[in-house]
């Protein structure tokens, strides 16, 4: 007869076998946000529901093809090799692929291996059963807003900004003065309790202007946000 361990112990196979398309998983310091300069394990799912302008990351989503699929086993035992306690679950759009993105975060949490699981989202993924289900504390949000130069602004879901919590973070990539006040309008409109991250576009917005914008505005809740992988490594560059 199963009892409850046996149960459980099912349900978690049947999750260690659910297959996700995959870009990258590597070991660099994370870049970006208040984690930045940690050791970092990156989990770099394929796929993306958005086609933003300057994106960074082509080759995750078609035409480009996924590198591999793996499974949750697969990718929480390649995760271990790396000596990090951190782990950023990136893309792509890590959420895409809903209940097997919900389960990968939670088996990520319940090795009790990592500090800090980050996931790198796009704001056109409704966050509420993500926030509903995952009961990790250790699992947080970096929410990227799409601005008007992305193309995908009308993309956002605007709910998900009042549901970021204190240990999330929401992220406006900056790249024209337009972008700026937009992002401005963002958030003195709304009530947010997430850390407020102004990042420069690489190539359209230097960052000493960013910064004299941000003064000149009157903005002190917002940190800048540099792209530290950007300033190490050649922009260009995968896998940094
Ligand atoms: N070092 C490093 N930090 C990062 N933080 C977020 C990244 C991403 O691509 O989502 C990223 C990345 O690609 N590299
Ligand atoms: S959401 Fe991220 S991965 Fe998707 S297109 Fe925009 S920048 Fe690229
Ligand atoms: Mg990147």
């Amino acid at each position: 007869m199963n009892n409850y361990a046996d149960d459980t112990q099912t349900m978690n196979q049947a999750a260690r076998d659910i297959r996700i398309p995959m870009v990258d998983i590597y070991e660099t310091v994370e870049g970006e946000g208040t984690r930045a300069g940690y050791p970092t394990v990156f989990i770099r799912l394929f796929g993306c529901n958005l086609r933003c302008s300057w994106c960074d990351t082509k080759y995750s989503y078609p035409p480009y093809e996924a590198d591999r699929m793996m499974t949750i086993a697969e990718i929480l035992e390649e995760t271990s090799s790396y000596q990090a306690k951190h782990v950023c679950v990136t893309g792509g759009e890590p959420l895409l692929y809903g209940e097997r993105s919900r389960i990968l975060l939670q088996e990520l949490a319940n090795t009790s291996r990592y500090v800090d699981i980050h996931v790198e989202t796009n704001g056109a993924v409704h966050l509420a059963p993500f926030l509903e289900t995952i009961s990790s504390p250790i699992v947080r949000y970096i929410m990227d807003y799409k601005l008007p130069d992305s193309g995908e602004h009308e993309r956002m879901i605007h709910e998900n900004l009042t549901l970021l919590r204190p240990q999330d973070e929401l992220k406006f990539v900056i790249a024209s003065e337009a972008d700026f006040d937009a992002a401005k309008r963002v958030i003195l409109e709304t009530e947010i309790r997430a850390t407020i991250l102004f990042s420069p576009v690489w190539e359209t917005m230097p960052p000493a202007r960013l910064v004299e914008m941000i003064l000149a505005h009157g903005l002190p809740q917002v940190k800048l946000n540099m792209q530290l992988h950007k300033v190490i490594w050649d922009p260009g560059m995968r896998r940094v």
